[in-house]
This record gives structure tokens, C-alpha cells and sequence, in this order.
């Protein structure tokens, strides 16, 4: 075995790590963002044998994923949807299939990170070993066809520094943001193999921003010029950046941190030192069982492929080479008994039974990555009224779960909910006089009403006056009397003070005397 070939067998087994002393605190740990937990769900049952994570930004996009997967993988059921395991939030959504999980996780760093934060806490819980974890995005390109395929060699942030700075307790913590080069590798080779796309290796810029952090001149702000714009991204250009997108950092960061095997792969919708608008319209949208059951172009087109009008090559490639190569590697479970090994052209696989085809089955996955850009919209609704959809969306043990989807209000049912307006009778100057008198009396009913208010309150603001002035007079005199008291007894003591010196003095004086007196008459009697 190679020394590859031994990483692989280490990664396979290696567990999912949190860093993370407090967690062991607590009773049960809330999934907050997932609608998950350890005290409500049984994580290691739910996700225990998960080897695969494919994150994106989009929900549908990664419900798509899910059920392409499912097919590729020969683990469909035809009956089954496939149940959004987050179904209790809309802040981000889950699904799986056999061994594959898949998550959306919003657009920009702070979003995708809260979701890493939950998710690899949850195949912590969980106890996953080996997981393999991709990004599979969109993004912008510099000088590339639109529809290349962007595997990330190294992310880097806005000045081109391959870096991720985390503020943290008021600090700026700097991390390392290196992905797994031997997975990139995997998926470059794949797609060379296959041949049916442009798929590049290089760097991928990422950003905190779509607009003014991507130098797009379409912004609602924008106060740098066409020339500025070309400059900085021809410099990007020079550092090896091939792609800009908004999460590559932070992914790299905390799936580094939590020891995941982790990659980025992106399609480019446009190449940015062209254009900045994006008009790619099938990138997230196009039913992907419409696009098996298109009959296959003129050229040679791998089963699963669109046929190749301008825009659907863009989006489509991607999708089409990867399925092809899973189709060729990936073998149904009940097929894998009896199924000849599958083939491959790189040589590290080809090493032992076993790692070829531990490596196939994460190629066959890899392989598919990029089918999130043609979403199946299912419609397989439980009922229909007249306002709202009701979908089932979760078949948990814990319980039904159902998607309800408002419609915008309709004019018709406006018209039926308005409650028809009382008839309206003519008003005689009689009826006009009395209600101005009525009006006139109720007027001074008020006046005379605010201006009692007032006299009450200006009473009772002056009793409050008066029970201070009162209050503060008994405090003077009681502080003076306070005041004389403490200066008689001052005086007295004094008065004693002098009294007793005066005293001593005197008895002083006396002894003294007595003394002179003694001395003059021994003087007397000697002389
Ligand atoms: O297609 P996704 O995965 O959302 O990724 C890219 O698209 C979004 C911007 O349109 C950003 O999130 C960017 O990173
Ligand atoms: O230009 C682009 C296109 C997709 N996503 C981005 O972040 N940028």
C-alpha cells in the first residue's frame, strides 16, 4: 500500500472532532438551526452510517441532489419522497439518502458557518467516521468558459492570502484554511477521465460580499470604475484565482478543524471580466427527470445528459460527465455482490480490492456533485385549498410533519370576503342641528372635564409643595436644635476642661510653694 492508499485507510476510520470542553456540560446539546438534538433525537440512529455530506446553498438544490442520488445510487423508492429531516425550521434544510447526506446552508460565511457549527456537531453525535464532505457551488469565473467546472486547490480571501480571520472574544484569530489536495485531485482526475467538460484546478477567492466584495459594477453602491474593476481581478487573476465565491473560507477552516476530508467544487455561471449580470436561468431550476428523459444528442452523449442547446451546456456538463462516471464506477447494493470490480484509470486504486472499491464508491458519490443544478420539482400534494398547499414533509417516528404554502391573496376572493356597506338616508338641517348641538354639549362636557383634571392636579401639586415646605421647616428646626444641643455639650466640656487644667495648675502651685517654703527653712537651720 502507498502512502496514499494508508492516509485513505486512516481517514476512513478517523472520527469527526469538536474542540470543545463545554459541551461536556451539557445534559442535552439543541441543534438550534437544525431543529434537531441529543435529548429529542437519536443521532447516532439517524446519521450514524453517514460517509458523504454534500452542502450547497440552495434547498431545492440540495433536495435535487438527494433524489438524483437516490437514482444514481439504486437506493430510490419510487413511493417515498424524501422527507426535509429539518422540516421543524426553514432556516436551513436536510436530507439523506443511504449514506449521503445532504444540507443547505445559505448564502456567505456567517451562514454556512452556523450550519458547519450544527452539522459537525451532529456527526460527532452521531460517532461518523470517515466522512467525505463537499461543497457544491456556483460561482463567479476569471477567464473561463461559463459552465467550467472550478475544483478548489486553495481558498483565499480578497488581497489573494490563503486565510480566514475569525473575530473572537473582541481578537482576530487567523486560521488555516487548507482542503484535502488528495480528494481535489480525485475529482480533477474523474473529470478528466470522463472528458465531456472543461474542469480546472485553482484558486477560489472567497468573499463577504455577491457585489462591491466581488468588484461587480451592478451593485446598488458602486464607487470604483470599469478599469479598477478589470485591474483587481486581473491581479486575482496572476495570484491563481480561477473562481469567486462566498463560503469556500470558512468550510475550509472548520472542516479542517474537525479533521473532515473536505473539497470545494464549483461551476462558473459567467466569466466576471466579462459581464457581471448572471443570466444562466436553468442553473438551479431544471427538473432532473427531464433531463433522463431526453433522448440523447447527435454526439456522444453519456446516459443522464441533456442534449446541448447554448444554455444547457453551461449548467448541464457538470452533470452529465459526473453521472457517467458514477454510472460506470457505482453498482446498485444488490448488484455489488456479484458485479465485477469497476474500472478506473488512476493508479493508487488499483492497489487492493478493498481501497478500489472504497475509492469507487466515494467517486461514484464525488461523481456526482454537480447534479444540484437541475432540481426535480415534485408536486405530490396531500391536499389543495383554496389558499394554501399542504405538503408532507417529514415521515419521522417522532411524528407527520406538513409543509403549508400560502398563495398570494386573489382579487376574486377579495370581492367575496368585502362585507357590503349599509344602505345610506338623507339628513335634515333638524338632524345636522342636533348633532352640532350634541357635538357642542359633548365638547364642553370635555372642556369642563379637562379643566377639572387640571384643578385637581394643580391641588394636588400644591399639597405636595406644601408637605415638603413643611417636611423641610421641621427638618431645619430639628437639624438647629440638633446643632445648639451638640454646641452646649461642646461648650460644657470645654468649660470642665479648663476647669480641671485650672485645677492642676493651682494644686501645681501649691505643691511648689510648699516646696520653696521646705527649701527656705533648710537654708535657716544650716546658716
Ligand atoms: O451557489 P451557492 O452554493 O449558493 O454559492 C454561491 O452563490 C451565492 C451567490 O449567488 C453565494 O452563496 C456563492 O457562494
Ligand atoms: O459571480 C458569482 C456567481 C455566483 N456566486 C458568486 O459568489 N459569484
Amino acid at each position: 500500500m502507498d502512502s496514499k492508499d494508508d492516509k485513505r485507510n486512516e481517514l476512513s476510520c478517523s472520527p469527526v472532532y469538536v474542540h470543545n470542553p463545554h459541551l461536556d456540560a451539557l445534559k442535552d446539546d439543541i441543534l438550534y438551526h437544525f431543529s434537531l438534538g441529543t435529548g429529542t433525537h437519536d443521532l447516532p440512529a439517524m446519521f450514524g452510517d453517514v460517509k458523504f455530506v454534500c452542502v450547497g446553498g440552495s434547498p431545492r438544490r440540495m433536495k435535487a441532489f438527494t433524489e438524483f442520488i437516490a437514482v444514481e445510487l439504486g437506493m430510490e423508492d419510487p413511493k417515498s419522497d424524501y422527507p426535509n429531516i429539518c422540516a421543524g425550521t426553514d432556516r436551513y434544510a436536510m436530507y439523506k439518502v443511504g449514506p449521503v447526506l445532504s444540507v443547505s446552508h445559505g448564502m456567505g460565511i456567517p451562514s454556512i458557518a452556523i450550519m458547519l457549527h450544527e452539522l459537525i456537531k451532529l456527526l460527532h453525535h452521531a460517532h461518523c467516521t470517515g466522512v467525505t464532505i463537499i461543497r457544491i457551488g456556483t460561482s463567479g469565473g476569471i477567464a473561463l468558459e461559463p459552465g467550467t467546472v472550478v475544483v478548489t486547490k486553495q481558498s483565499v480571501d480578497g488581497t489573494f492570502l490563503p486565510k480566514f480571520e475569525q473575530m473572537i472574544l473582541g481578537k482576530t484569530v487567523v486560521r488555516n484554511i487548507d482542503l484535502d489536495q488528495s480528494l481535489a485531485e480525485e475529482l480533477l482526475q474523474c473529470s478528466r477521465d470522463l472528458n465531456q467538460f472543461e474542469t480546472v484546478i485553482g484558486n477560489t477567492m472567497c468573499t463577504m460580499d455577491f457585489y462591491e466584495g466581488q468588484a461587480r459594477l451592478d451593485g446598488a453602491f458602486c464607487s470604483y470604475t470599469e478599469e479598477d474593476k478589470q485591474d483587481y481581478l486581473m491581479k486575482a487573476k496572476e495570484a491563481g484565482v480561477c473562481n469567486i465565491e462566498m463560503e469556500s473560507s470558512v468550510f475550509a477552516a472548520m472542516c479542517k478543524l474537525s479533521g473532515l476530508s473536505a473539497a470545494v467544487v464549483c461551476v462558473t455561471l459567467l466569466d466576471r471580466l466579462k459581464g457581471d449580470q448572471v443570466t444562466t436561468v436553468d442553473t438551479e431550476h431544471r427538473p432532473a427527470r427531464q433531463r433522463t428523459e431526453e433522448g440523447p444528442p447527435a454526439r456522444s452523449r453519456a446516459p443522464g445528459c441533456a442534449p446541448t442547446s447554448p444554455s444547457a451546456i453551461r449548467s448541464s456538463a457538470p452533470v452529465c460527465s459526473l453521472t457517467q462516471c458514477l454510472k460506470q464506477h457505482h453498482r446498485a447494493p444488490e448488484q455489488r455482490q456479484t458485479a465485477s470490480p469497476p474500472r478506473t484509470k488512476t493508479p493508487a486504486m488499483a492497489k487492493t480490492a478493498t481501497a478500489y472499491k472504497e475509492k469507487m464508491k466515494e467517486l461514484s458519490v464525488l461523481s456526482l456533485i454537480c447534479s444540484c443544478f437541475y432540481p426535480e420539482s415534485r408536486n405530490k400534494l396531500v391536499c389543495e385549498f383554496e389558499d394554501m398547499e399542504v405538503k408532507p414533509i417529514n415521515k419521522r417516528a417522532s411524528g407527520q410533519a406538513f409543509e403549508v404554502i400560502l398563495k398570494p391573496p386573489s382579487p376574486v376572493s377579495d370581492v367575496s370576503h368585502n362585507l357590503p356597506s349599509p344602505p345610506k338616508r338623507d339628513i335634515s338641517l333638524e338632524d345636522i342641528e342636533k348633532k352640532l348641538e350634541a357635538a357642542e354639549e359633548r365638547r364642553k362636557f370635555q372642556e369642563a372635564q379637562v379643566l377639572r383634571t387640571l384643578a385637581e392636579k394643580r391641588e394636588h401639586e400644591r399639597d405636595v409643595l406644601l408637605k415638603a415646605m413643611e417636611e423641610n421647616s421641621n427638618f431645619s428646626k430639628m437639624a438647629e436644635e440638633k446643632l445648639q444641643m451638640k454646641m452646649g455639650q461642646i461648650k460644657e466640656n470645654r468649660e470642665a476642661l479648663l476647669a480641671a487644667m485650672i485645677e492642676r495648675l493651682q494644686e501645681k502651685e501649691r505643691h511648689a510653694a510648699v516646696v520653696r517654703r521646705n527649701k527656705e527653712m533648710k537654708e535657716e537651720v544650716t546658716a
